[in-house]
């Protein structure tokens, strides 16, 4: 089902008007130094798009999840210097997302600049996809582009709600190049297909294991997603991240997966720390001898072995998530092998999907040798179950 795109809006169509643009600007921080500037430089071609075209643009994005209305580590700050550079003119930051401190600085925008907004989410009715507040992000503007595609699994007020009072509202170019590739590559993938799935965001990811369990010819769990299913196993998994509402969803799961004849296929080691530090003390164990206290950080060698072997002969590789937490030095070498494995098939699709996930082969020197660099973890993910579209992009106007 093909979305009305941005390039079919003309210069009659642009000039002068205020376009509200949802992009995902959700970069990997250290501090306030970004990390990685994948997602910054994957919204540029959009942007420039409407800047050249002589629109206003109201720029919107998340950054992390917070839950405390404002807090200052979850500002947007840190993009205005990166993307100001990448768009070659100086781009203006508002204090807010809604109100006054949009509205006065809009009044003194020329046409063809770039307003970025404050963090959506410090407002708890973004994610609630809260009407009145999908009404007062779109007040000021005349329409609306979805660029997002690394949120376009979220039905919120920026990214669903806004279209019922914007008109048009269009994907922009990035949405539509994801959706484009990921759709050839997931709905008749060349087999073997394997999806491997870590990373820390277990609660809104392990439910996709059910669908890929109908999609996938095997299976790979690393990061943090794997102590759920240990703990559902009855092993101990000392300070390791659980969550400890899914244990039986988890172990639904491995039963499903021996149901299907799905190759379904966790680490059987692990490196455990004695703290969430990067000079924190260390020791490689077998899963089942997780001692208490410790937590698990990263994959160990015997499964780094393990996932390579599984992966060989594979087809189309499907990774969301990063195998420990590679951010250390100590914990990154699960994800590294992983990266330079993949880098390696050469007769594989290889798909690397999420902000993180992104930043870690960018980090291992390996990025330009996938088939396809992803934005979105999650969202490429639910496209792969099988999913109409993302709400995100359902919402948006057809071609
Ligand atoms: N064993 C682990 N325990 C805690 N966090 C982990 C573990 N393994 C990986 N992580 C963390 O997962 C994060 C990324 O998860 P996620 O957001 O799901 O991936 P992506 O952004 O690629 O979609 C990284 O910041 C990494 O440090
Ligand atoms: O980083 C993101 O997702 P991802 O980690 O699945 O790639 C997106 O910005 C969505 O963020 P969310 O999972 O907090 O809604």
């Amino acid at each position: 089902m093909a979305k009305k795109s941005v390039g079919d809006l003309s210069k009659a169509d642009l000039e002068g008007k205020v376009v509200f643009v949802r992009a995902d600007l959700n970069v990997p921080l250290d501090g306030d130094k970004i990390t990685d500037d994948t997602r910054i430089r994957a919204a540029v071609p959009t942007l420039k798009y409407l800047v050249d075209n002589g629109a206003k643009v109201l720029l919107t994005s998340h950054l992390g999840r917070p839950k405390k209305g404002p807090e200052d580590k979850f500002r947007l700050t840190p993009v205005v210097g990166r993307l100001s550079e990448l768009m070659g003119a100086a781009v203006e930051k508002a204090e807010d997302c809604i109100g006054e401190a949009v509205t006065s600085k809009l009044a003194k925008m020329s046409n063809g600049s770039v307003l970025l907004l404050e963090n959506v989410r410090f407002y708890p009715e973004e994610e609630k996809n809260d009407p009145e507040f999908a009404k007062k992000l779109a007040a000021p503007a005349d329409l609306y582009v979805n660029d997002a595609f690394g949120t376009a699994h979220r039905a919120h007020a920026s990214t669903e709600g806004v279209t019922k009072f914007l008109s048009p509202s269009v994907a922009g170019f990035l949405l539509q190049k994801e959706l484009d590739y990921l759709d050839g590559a997931v709905t008749t993938p060349k087999r073997p297909f394997v999806a491997i799935v870590g990373g820390s965001k277990v609660s809104s990811k392990i439910g996709v294991i059910e669908s890929l369990l109908a999609k996938c010819d095997k299976i790979i769990l690393g990061g943090g997603m794997i102590f759920t299913f240990y703990k559902a196993k009855g092993l101990a998994v000392g300070g390791s991240l659980v969550e400890e509402d899914k244990l039986e969803l988890a172990l639904e799961l491995m039963e499903k997966a021996k149901a299907k004849g799905v190759e379904f296929v966790l680490p059987t080691d692990v490196i455990v720390a004695d703290k969430f530090a990067p000079d924190a003390a260390t020791q490689v164990v077998d899963v089942t001898a997780i001692p208490d206290g410790w937590m698990g950080l990263d994959i160990g060698p015997k499964s780094i072995d393990l996932l390579k072997d599984t992966l060989k002969g594979a087809k189309t590789v499907i990774w969301n998530g990063p195998m420990g937490v590679f951010e250390f030095d100590a914990f990154a070498k699960g994800t590294f092998a992983i990266a330079n494995e993949l880098a390696a098939m050469d007769d594989c699709i290889t798909i690397i999907g999420g902000g993180d996930s992104v930043a870690a082969v960018e980090k291992a020197g390996v990025a330009e040798k996938m088939s396809h660099i992803s934005t979105g973890g999650g969202a490429s993910l639910e496209l792969l179950e099988g999913k109409v579209l993302p709400a995100g992009v359902a919402a948006l106007n057809e071609a």
